[in-house]
């Protein structure tokens, strides 16, 4: 029976997968896992329907420390549960998908091409969301693959919002605008809203997907209407090794002056920066919070501080703000980032429940107190079952 739905979201340093059934109306998963740690130490976990671990292993030291390697090693694990079952249509989460791409695509050769034409745009995501495809060609070539981009959702943005002010023509010929990330998370957290909290489903929320990428979008009625990443997922907030929002004479700078080129720059730029550079030491959150190094203080305090400019600055392009929602790896789990934000937010409107900001869970739960102005949120993301959906629809 061809009931199943395989989602690949691959990473700069992990692969996730999560297998779904389809007899359902909405696909229910059946198994989720990942690679963590790919360059590192590559450890693989996975766990079932009733979100028992089913495996945690760290793979042996002489393992390859490969994308390809933990993919064929993942598959080779789903195998033996899919027994007498197949594989209806695989979705993969893909960053970037330029001008050309604004929804969901079936994957052809031509396809291949036209995503690896935006690797520049994409150089830590992009190679890695094609990878899989190709070699899921080559694993299972009777099955559908399809694209899905996390740059589709922002097209909504008014032209104000996807522009920079350079000379016109950059935009129109060159492609040169905002395009947006994180899109397929930000669709999720739409679509949950309604049941959520009406006001802010048809008002003015801003999203915080603050992850390893972090980025947050303003939306009007579940709508883009602003973001904070730009023409690569480089810009805004401060990232696990990105360095987000940045004067572009920096880089002048870094050229002219200090004699670097452009490789040099990408590397500081995209894996240097961020927490790690401004710590010194870790891009993981979780380490700095638990630090008491002060750069790792300086390092969460810059990060939680722009996230408050960013809030401000996306709820004046929804004309006003109802909710502001928390989500992704640091957003759903890092209560004092949250505090800090919230706290800093207080002259808005914002007026944090703190003991419900401590609790921890997986359910979406509200953290603002009753009568706060501004309702706040924590909502668990999911990306996987937004690309299973499009997946689906995609073949149907
Ligand atoms: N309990 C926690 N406290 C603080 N930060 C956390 C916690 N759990 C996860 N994180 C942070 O979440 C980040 C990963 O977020 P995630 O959304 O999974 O990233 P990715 O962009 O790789 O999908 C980690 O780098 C870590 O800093
Ligand atoms: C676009 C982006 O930053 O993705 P991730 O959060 O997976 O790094
Ligand atoms: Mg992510």
């Amino acid at each position: 029976m061809s009931d199943l739905v395989l989602v690949i979201n691959a990473g700069s340093s992990s692969i996730k997968f999560s297998l779904f059934e389809t007899s359902k109306t909405d696909p229910v998963v059946l198994f989720k896992g990942q690679m963590e740690g790919l360059y590192v130490e590559p450890k693989f976990s996975a766990k079932d329907a009733d979100d028992n671990k089913v495996a945690n292993e760290t793979l042996p030291a002489d393992a390859p420390k490969t994308h390809d390697y933990a993919l064929r090693f993942m598959l080779e694990w789903l195998q033996t549960r899919i027994a007498g079952r197949s594989i209806a249509v695989i979705g993969h989460r893909v960053v970037h998908g330029g001008t050309t791409y604004s929804k969901p695509v079936l994957v052809t050769e031509d396809v291949i091409k036209g995503l690896e034409a935006l690797i520049p745009l994409a150089p830590l995501h992009e190679p890695h969301n094609i990878t899989p495809i190709k070699i899921l060609q080559d694993l299972l070539p009777n099955v559908p693959q399809v694209a899905c981009f996390d740059t589709a959702f922002h097209t909504t943005q008014p032209e104000l919002n996807q522009l920079f002010a350079l000379p016109y023509e950059f935009a129109q010929k060159e492609g040169i605008r905002r395009y947006g990330f994180h899109g397929l998370s930000y669709e999720y957290i739409a679509s949950v809203l309604p049941s959520i909290d009406t006001k802010a489903a048809e008002g003015r929320t801003v999203v915080a997907h603050l992850g390893n990428g972090s980025s947050m979008a303003g939306l009007l009625g579940g709508v883009c209407q602003s973001t904070t990443m730009g023409f690569t997922a480089l810009d805004g907030l401060p990232m696990g090794t990105r360095c987000g929002r940045i004067d572009g004479g920096v880089i002048l700078h870094l050229m002219n002056h200090l004699k670097m080129d452009a490789k040099q720059i990408e590397t500081l730029l995209y894996k240097e920066s961020g927490l790690l550079g401004l710590s010194g030491f870790s891009s993981d959150m979780r380490d700095l919070q638990e630090s008491d190094s002060p750069r790792a203080k300086l390092a969460t305090d810059y990060f939680a501080n722009s996230v408050v400019r960013e809030t401000a600055a996306l709820a004046a392009t929804l004309g006003g703000i109802d909710a502001l929602v928390f989500t992704a790896g640091i957003g759903e789990n890092d209560a004092h980032t949250r505090q800090a934000v919230c706290h800093q937010l207080r002259w808005l409107g914002v007026d944090l429940d703190e003991t419900a900001n401590a609790v921890r869970s997986g359910e979406p739960r509200r953290i603002s107190l009753a009568d706060s102005k501004i309702a706040v949120y924590v909502i668990p993301t999911n990306e996987e079952l937004m690309i299973s959906r499009q997946a689906l629809a995609c073949i149907a």
